[in-house]
């Protein structure tokens, strides 16, 4: 899927305060749309978060949808569709927000480049759905490829020279100007480069490494960090990273930009591109192998990196304690013979009417007005697959009072087959949450908390819990709206593996008509014409 015949769709560049304008035709003819700007939490604009049952109706074949917004924080975004795998099918691009005129950055550099990261499929987005929901399971499996702005190749290597793994695959032949050949970094030697890098896999974890060069990481998810340096960085859906890179290395050569697969075994060659020192022609092979992924299942290396990641100093702290806290317990599980994914047991299928729309307009019957569950088990073994693996379908909310503190502990428990346990990212739409801490194996109430960081946690839309772990989370409740919460593995989003927040729906204001114009909103507003 492409965006003005482009893929990745094109840059949208702002400054910190500007409004985005975005009319959104959908020329998919069998098909709705939506797209969700991810990251911008769409304060006073709920109805343009761009996700599908929950902010609008999505766009039929041949409508325009305004998306209007304000974007009130530099830093490393994309946007990306949201509504059943059309990320997987390629919507989405970049878009990246400066400091508003007159204001600095906390760091220097003299220019920047911008890697988005994707992964491919040969299989149609179309073809992956129906597998995900067919008796027996097809499981989408392992990208094809890695891309890098959209380019990658396909069974052939630009390092196949160096490597015994991928000079099976033969060498890349490449005459320049194709279509797959790499987006090269012409760097200029002894300067300071931002490097943005976002992932919108569908699918993959990713380590990003650059061959002789540290980096400095200086901004996660569109907030600044206490700097740090490391030799690699892990990258999972849904995140970004600002980092500086010196380049200070033999001027003479060219250097790897390297991509690879973590925490699912990989089946994927890296993604490779080069940084090329100028006027180094990018030809110049660099004299040694790329840089070697951490191995896939290294989750200590992981761990380590995430550990580093703490705010910078002055950034807003965390309230101390929390108003409301909610276990969110995350299984693989079987409904009727399909695979899903649940949260407390229950494994999210959206509504057909949206729910900014049902709640704001009182339409009970829209979805299940029951609670959903805020906790589970306390007897559940996370180390074991499910006792009893079934599990049911639900598209209730999470009501949260407006203006209080809340708290998410995710669990993470063991897979249908024995001794799995897999990585999720999870992102929050509408809020940035900070990551008060990871911990091993069961969240111990009353023990655990007492080890969280309140001092300097990152601020973030996204954080990863890791195999039979947990992840703590913080946000205040201060946008009226309803926001998703879900692994960002789309597949897994797919398999119902989400919740829904819902805040101070009453304040919302206008919700544009087109936004409700499906379901029992658009019943309603029908009827009134
Ligand atoms: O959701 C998933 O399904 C498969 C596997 O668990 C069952 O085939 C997999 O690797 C996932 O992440």
């Amino acid at each position: 899927m492409t965006i003005n015949g482009k893929f990745p769709g094109p840059m949208i560049r702002a400054k910190a305060g500007d409004t985005i304008h975005v009319e959104l035709t959908n020329k998919l003819h069998t098909e709705g749309v939506v797209i969700h700007w991810h990251g911008i939490r769409q304060f006073g604009t709920p109805w343009a978060d761009g996700t599908a049952s929950i902010s609008q109706c999505a766009i039929n074949a041949g409508e325009t949808f305004i998306y209007r917004f304000k974007v009130d924080k530099a830093g490393t975004y994309f946007y990306h569709g949201h509504y059943g795998m059309q990320r997987s099918a390629g919507l989405y691009g970049s878009l990246i927000v400066d400091v508003a005129g007159g204001e600095k950055e906390p760091f220097h550099y003299d220019g920047e480049f911008n890697l988005l990261l994707s992964d491919w499929w040969h299989q149609s987005a179309h073809e992956q759905e129906i597998g995900l929901s067919s008796i027996p399971f097809r499981w989408i499996g392992e990208p094809q490829t890695l891309l890098m702005n959209g380019r990658g190749q396909y069974n052939c290597s630009l390092a196949a020279p160096f490597s015994s793994n991928y000079s099976s695959l033969g060498k890349c032949t490449l005459r320049g100007g194709e279509q797959c050949a790499p987006h090269i970094l012409h760097a200029l030697p002894n300067k300071t480069y931002r490097l943005r890098i976002a992932s919108t896999t569908a699918l993959a974890s990713l380590n990003l490494a650059i061959g002789n060069h540290k980096m400095v990481v200086v901004e996660a998810d569109g907030n600044y960090l206490q700097p740090f340096e490391v030799e690699d960085l892990d990258i999972y859906s849904g995140e970004s990273y600002s980092v500086l890179v010196r380049t200070n290395q033999d001027p003479t050569q060219n250097y790897w930009v390297s991509i690879g697969v973590r925490g699912r075994e990989p089946k994927t060659p890296q993604g490779l591109t080069l940084l090329n020192y100028l006027p180094n022609s990018a030809s110049k092979l660099p004299l040694t192998a790329p840089p070697v992924t951490p191995k896939w299942d290294d989750y200590d290396h992981s761990k380590s990196f995430s550990n580093k990641i703490l705010a910078l100093m002055g950034s807003p702290k965390p309230p101390a304690n929390y108003d409301h806290r909610i276990m969110l317990l995350n299984t693989q599980n079987r409904i009727n013979g399909y695979t899903k994914w649940a949260i407390n047991n229950v494994s999210l299928v959206l509504p057909f009417t949206p729910y900014l729309g049902s709640i704001k307009y009182g339409l009970k019957h829209a979805f299940d007005n029951n609670p959903p569950p805020e906790n589970f088990s306390s007897n559940y073994d996370v180390m074991k697959p499910p006792i009893n693996p079934n599990s049911t379908h639900g598209n209730a909310v999470y009501m949260l009072n407006l203006s209080s503190t809340t708290d998410v502990i995710l669990q993470n428990a063991n897979a249908l087959s024995d001794n799995v346990s897999e990585i999720h990212p999870w992102h929050l739409h509408g809020h940035d949450f900070w990551v008060l801490g990871y911990g091993e194996g069961k969240f111990r109430d009353g023990h655990d908390e007492k080890k969280f960081n309140l001092k300097n946690p990152p601020l973030r839309n996204t954080a990863v819990i890791f195999p039979y772990g947990w992840t703590a989370l913080r946000f205040v409740t201060d946008n009226p709206g309803v926001w998703a919460f879900h692994c960002h593995i789309e597949p897994h989003l797919h398999m119902g593996m989400g919740v829904v927040f819902a805040e101070g729906v009453h304040r919302v204001g206008n919700i544009p008509n087109q936004a409700l114009a499906c379901g029992l909103t658009g019943k309603k507003f029908m009827k009134k014409n």
